[in-house]
């Protein structure tokens, strides 16, 4: 695997959306998979709704949570996803209208990842940015650099967010350092703010090992 990759340099990954203060990350997880896996197979990057999950899946909580595995199934029995401008966020669950002559992607199946740091980023770079899940507790107070929080604030046990794994590499943490420090940038989606969060590589840090997921286009 390439020391350092970032789906951001090769067109796979949109730009950022605003949450809002809903509890939607599982859908925002999984439409930011689902554009990239589309774009790797057909070319072409588009914006995917996330609202159509919140209203249409009946099988997770909306604006109360969810899980990437669950919302892979409901696309699947969808028929697909609309995109964000058929189908635009609301951030609050309303009743379900979705179209299927609107579907503009379509998934195969779902798969999980490896929960080996190393096996993730290759697949990471041979197949594109993967929905991960995560304790997010030290990520609400990240400023900038590569957060390396003690396990104590990230119990890997405790996870409650899931975001888009965009890439991996090594970033030196300050002008004067000299051993480049490993990092995941991993794209948030938070409901206070949007950005991208770079989080230590290497010790399986938040639990960002343990529910790597993603469609499969084919
Ligand atoms: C209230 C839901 C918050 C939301 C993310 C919100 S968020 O706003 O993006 C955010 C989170 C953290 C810091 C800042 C902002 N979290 C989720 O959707 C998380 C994401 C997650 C957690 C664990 C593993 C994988 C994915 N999921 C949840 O919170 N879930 C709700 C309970 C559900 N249970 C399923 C079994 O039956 C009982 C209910 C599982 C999914």
């Amino acid at each position: 695997a390439p020391a350092s990759w970032d789906w951001r340099d090769h067109g796979a990954v949109s730009p950022v959306k605003n949450q809002g203060m809903c509890g939607s990350c599982w859908a925002f997880s999984v439409t930011g998979n689902i554009e990239g896996q589309w774009f790797l197979k057909n070319g072409k990057l588009l914006s995917l709704s996330e609202q159509e999950l919140v209203d249409c899946d009946g099988v997770d909580q909306a604006c109360r949570g969810g899980l990437p595995s669950n919302a892979y199934e409901a696309i699947e029995k969808l028929g697909g996803l609309e995109t964000e401008t058929d189908y635009s966020y609301t951030g609050q669950k309303q009743t379900c209208d979705f179209a299927t002559n609107k579907v503009a992607a379509y998934i195969n199946s779902s798969m999980e990842l490896s929960k080996d740091e190393k096996e993730i980023a290759a697949w990471l770079a041979e197949n594109g940015p993967v929905s991960v899940a995560l304790n997010a507790f030290a990520m609400q107070f990240y400023k900038r650099g590569v957060s390396h929080p003690f396990k104590i604030f990230c119990n890997p046990w405790m996870i409650d967010h899931a975001v888009l794994l965009v890439g991996y590499g090594e970033r030196t943490l300050c002008v004067f350092c000299f051993s480049p420090y490993p990092f995941l940038s991993v794209f948030v989606s938070l409901s206070l703010s949007q950005g991208y969060y770079y989080l230590y590589r290497g010790s399986n840090a938040c639990g960002i090992n343990k529910m790597c997921s993603s469609a499969v286009v084919n």
